[in-house]
């Protein structure tokens, strides 16, 4: 893949950026989180452009040559790589949220069945889990933590406009799953992102565990 970046774009971020997304990329795969080419990852590089992985490719083995810039609006910038099919949900959250730089989407299979089990609620609510404080400015386990879970399309203007309307009303968001498809969850950078991925894969088990023996 030859990528073209804009004169504004020095080589060595645009390099720096793609090897932070392999890298994590790498670590997810091996924890069973990126089955069958699914996931996509994204970093901010400025305020009109984002580095995101190509579309289908296997996120455990990603190189350098496996991202590409996309501009604001989901558009390949100095590139004719297909970006992640899912390219406008990364971008709503650089728009909407303009402190957040990272975005990570998964595909665990805890974070699969949650998106099952709660769909009917819209929301997975955790509560009282010390591991809550994981989130950014999260403070005390006694906090409601929402995670709300949207219908799954493969239209994403549709699932777009749902996080739309979450965040036009005013709550929280720190990651949303999508039903049967998996989690996004973002931050400032990627150490904060990473440990909100782990944070809510963790408690999303614990959640299933509770249902699982109080049934
Ligand atoms: C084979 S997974 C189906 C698509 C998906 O949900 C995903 O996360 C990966 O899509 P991408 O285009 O980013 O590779
Ligand atoms: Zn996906």
């Amino acid at each position: 893949m030859s990528q073209v970046l804009p004169s504004s774009i020095a080589a060595e971020l645009f390099a720096g950026r793609a090897d932070a997304i392999a890298d994590a990329a790498r670590d997810l795969a091996l924890a069973g989180w990126t089955p069958a080419t699914s996931s996509n990852f994204s970093m901010r590089i400025d305020a009109e452009h984002a580095a995101i992985t190509i579309s289908g490719r296997d996120k455990g083995k990603l190189g350098r040559d496996d991202i590409m810039l996309i501009d604001m609006q989901g558009k390949a910038v100095g590139t004719d790589a297909r970006p992640s099919a899912e390219t406008e949900l990364h971008t709503q959250i650089y728009r909407r949220l303009p402190q957040m730089n990272v975005v990570l989407h998964t595909h665990s299979r805890t974070q699969s069945v949650a998106s099952r089990l709660f769909a009917k609620e819209g929301v997975v609510l955790l509560e009282g889990w010390e591991l809550q404080k994981a989130i950014a400015g999260e403070t005390t386990h006694e906090a409601a933590l929402a995670i709300p879970v949207f219908p799954n399309t493969q239209h994403m203007p549709e699932l777009v406009a749902q996080v739309d309307a979450w965040l036009d009303s005013g709550k929280p968001l720190h990651a949303y799953l999508i039903n049967g498809h998996g989690i996004y969850t973002w931050g400032r950078d990627m150490a904060e992102t990473r440990r909100h991925l782990e944070a809510l894969e963790f408690l999303l088990g614990c959640e299933l565990d509770l249902r699982r023996l109080s049934a």
